[in-house]
């Protein structure tokens, strides 16, 4: 009867303010999830935040047990699963920046226990979606996962994370404006399936992150709220079309492809800002809107060119020309940019 059907997944309990992180165990509880926690973190976020949450745990009479991880690789995925799959971790918990979350997600996933999702800095917008996103070799693997089933993010803490981190995560959504750009020509080019809700919702967050750009300032708690929500947004968005592509289009496959080949990659947020002002740029030609994406990214102090970012402008030209094959996704990019095209792109908007 029915020719199409669709299965949104998203968190139960979304908890965003000051000194929430208290209110970890709670939250969980109120799932009624049987067993203990595995609370995954890394050095810093475990120093900021992760120590906290395992106490919480504890005094809410949980045996929480943890691992700490340095790098997301899939080495790192292995080692939370080995302690994942135990009988009596019942669901994870990431305490972190974006690696560790999409770390503890990938591992919840194979394991097939829920996770709860605990940022330590409002840098991505993978804090609640239902993508994890792992580098491995000469590819990155971006998969489905589950969502969080809670998201527990404390704008205390947020607000007092490196001001880059938070500057990352407005980039981050700033990216939106040419990843549903890429969505769309996609769906006309290749029939791509578009979620008109989707996409709109992930354009919508961009915009409103743009008109408060005049609040976000550092050391300011107002700023962390708003770029969480839109954080949330953005990861609602990607949980509603069951793929990254509302908030991930060319500008993502370039800074995929940075990682790669960067001796020093930049900051997730930040080089998607940079790459977005190309891929507008391309999308719109040189009277196009690649300007706004340009002054929205300096007015929060993102960085708007490759020397910003602290990479070789050579770097940003081998990205831009082979950030097509990184993964079967059609955007801008098509079958790939000549290098003298990408060359006047990245002159013509100042990135090189
Ligand atoms: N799954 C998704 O949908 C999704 C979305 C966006 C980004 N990502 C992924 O997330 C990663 C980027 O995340 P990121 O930019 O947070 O990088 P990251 O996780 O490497 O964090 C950056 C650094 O900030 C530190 N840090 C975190 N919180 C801190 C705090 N409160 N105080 C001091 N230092 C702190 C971390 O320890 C780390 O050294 C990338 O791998 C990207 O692909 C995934
Ligand atoms: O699927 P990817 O390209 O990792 O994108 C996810 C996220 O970074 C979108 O902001
Ligand atoms: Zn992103």
């Amino acid at each position: 009867m029915f020719d199409k059907s669709t299965w949104i997944r998203l968190p139960r309990n979304v908890v965003v303010g000051h000194g929430v992180l208290d209110d970890a165990a709670a939250a969980v509880e109120e799932l009624r999830l049987h067993g203990d926690p595995l609370v995954v973190t890394s050095p810093t976020p475990a120093k900021v935040a992760g120590d906290r949450v395992v106490e919480g745990f504890s005094d809410a009479g949980f045996d929480p047990r943890v691992v700490r991880i340095e790098e997301a690789t899939f080495g790192a995925v292995e080692e939370v699963i080995e302690v994942a799959a135990s009988d009596d971790v019942g669901y994870l918990v990431g305490v972190g920046g974006g690696k560790v979350i999409d770390v503890t997600k990938m591992a919840g996933e194979d394991v097939g226990k829920g996770f709860v999702s605990v940022p330590t800095a409002a840098s991505h917008d993978g804090i609640v979606s239902g993508r994890a996103s792992i580098p491995e070799g000469d590819t990155r693997h971006s998969v489905a996962a589950e969502p969080p089933l809670a998201v527990v993010a404390d704008t205390e803490i947020l607000a007092d994370a490196p001001w880059e981190l938070t500057t990352a995560g407005c980039a981050d959504i700033i990216s939106n404006f040419t990843a549903v750009r890429d969505w769309e020509l996609a769906h006309r080019l290749k029939n791509v399936e578009y979620h008109e809700y989707a996409g709109a919702l992930s354009r919508m967050t961009a915009e409103m992150l743009v008109e408060n750009a005049d609040s976000i300032r550092p050391e300011l708690e107002e700023s962390a709220w708003i770029v969480t929500k839109a954080l949330v947004s953005s990861g609602v968005a990607m949980s509603i079309a069951g793929s990254s592509r509302p908030a991930s289009g060319a500008e993502h496959l370039i800074s995929h492809q940075l990682d790669r080949i960067a001796p020093e990659p930049a900051l997730h947020g930040h080089q998607v800002g940079v790459a977005s002002i190309m891929t507008e740029y391309l999308h719109s030609g040189p009277k196009g809107q690649w300007q706004d994406i340009r002054d929205a990214l300096a007015s929060i102090d993102a960085p708007t060119t490759a020397a910003e970012l602290g990479i070789d402008e050579e770097i940003v030209i081998e990205a831009l020309t082979t950030a097509h094959e990184i993964r079967d996704r059609y955007t801008i990019l098509g079958d790939g940019m000549s290098e003298a095209a990408a060359r006047e792109a990245a002159n013509v908007t100042g990135v090189i």
